[in-house]
């Protein structure tokens, strides 16, 4: 069997997160990788030079060409800077039902730099959120989308509450960005109960791509049919894989290793 695998996101010239980390990560779990891009980004491990948006006449083709010829087990969004990109997308995944939708909603890049326009948050709301099969923001994301302060992980309850709510069938919040120094905890909340994965902390600048990568591990493993447990679960052993063996690599945040999890010898089935 042969499990096929889009990511419908922005270029990444330096490699580390976006496409290039998605279709790395699919790779890696002997997923065929297929691609949109919606945006081109002149980026390195220092940061966000430039971003070039596509127009929505090149996606919408390159989502034409996909759905004309090579479903996908299931499809990755990530970067996706404008509400019209956003409408699209939603209206290729309704169409072909694409059930198995795994939204990360990508915002701000670590440097700073918007990935995504503010009037296209209501968007993400609107028309992506309820398509979802699972969403994993950060937590900066998660306030943004919630409209709410999270410092505790009582608060990333709420908030998961409040985005399932909004129609996400589940939800991951993950936890790089709390201020926890010892544990990075990632919370996911099917609507009924919570479910928690743990790891320590790396004291480590080289995390760029981290969230793109995690979230491309569950959009393989639930290809392949995988409970959403079961995806987080290899998605936060390949992550932690992959920033304990980072790569020094330019010299700002240096990206991750993603053949770090197979280097070890760890399973991939
Ligand atoms: N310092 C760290 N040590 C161990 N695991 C980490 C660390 N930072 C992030 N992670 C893990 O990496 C994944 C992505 O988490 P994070 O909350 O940082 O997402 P993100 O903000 O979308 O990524 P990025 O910071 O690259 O934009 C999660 O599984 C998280 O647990
Ligand atoms: C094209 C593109 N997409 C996404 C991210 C964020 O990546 P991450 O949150 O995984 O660091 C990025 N820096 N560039």
């Amino acid at each position: 069997m042969i499990y096929k695998s889009l990511t419908i996101a922005g270029s990444d010239s330096g490699g580390g997160a976006g496409i290039q980390a998605d279709l790395k990560t699919f790779q890696e779990l002997e997923v065929y990788g297929m691609s949109v891009i919606t945006a081109v980004t002149a980026q390195n491990t220092l940061g966000v030079q430039a971003v070039y948006p596509m127009t929505v006449e090149a996606v919408e083709e390159q989502l034409h060409s996909i759905a004309a010829d090579l479903q996908p087990d299931s499809v990755k969004t990530g970067m996706l800077y404008s509400a019209e990109i956003i409408e699209k997308v939603a209206e290729f995944v309704e169409k072909n039902a694409w059930i198995k939708l795994i939204v990360d909603p990508v915002m701000i890049a670590k440097g700073g730099a918007s990935l995504l326009q503010d009037d296209a948050i209501h968007a993400v709301k609107t028309k992506l959120m309820p398509l979802a099969y699972v969403i994993t923001p950060n937590i900066p994301e998660a306030e943004v989308l919630t409209d709410m302060k999270i410092e505790t992980t009582d608060d990333r309850m709420l908030a998961a509450k409040k985005l399932y709510a909004m129609g996400a069938a589940n939800v991951v919040i993950k936890g790089g960005h709390s201020n926890d120094q010892d544990v990075v905890l990632d919370l996911l909340y099917d609507g009924e109960q919570f479910f928690e994965y743990k790891s320590p902390r790396k004291r480590t600048n080289n995390t760029h791509g981290t969230g793109c990568t995690f979230a491309a591990v569950l959009t393989a493993e639930i290809a392949k049919g995988r409970t959403l447990d079961d995806a987080v679960r290899m998605a936060k052993k390949f992550i932690t894989a992959a920033i304990d063996e980072h790569l020094e690599i330019g010299s700002g945040h240096g990206p991750t290793n993603h053949w770090a999890f197979r280097m070890a010898g760890l399973s991939i089935r």
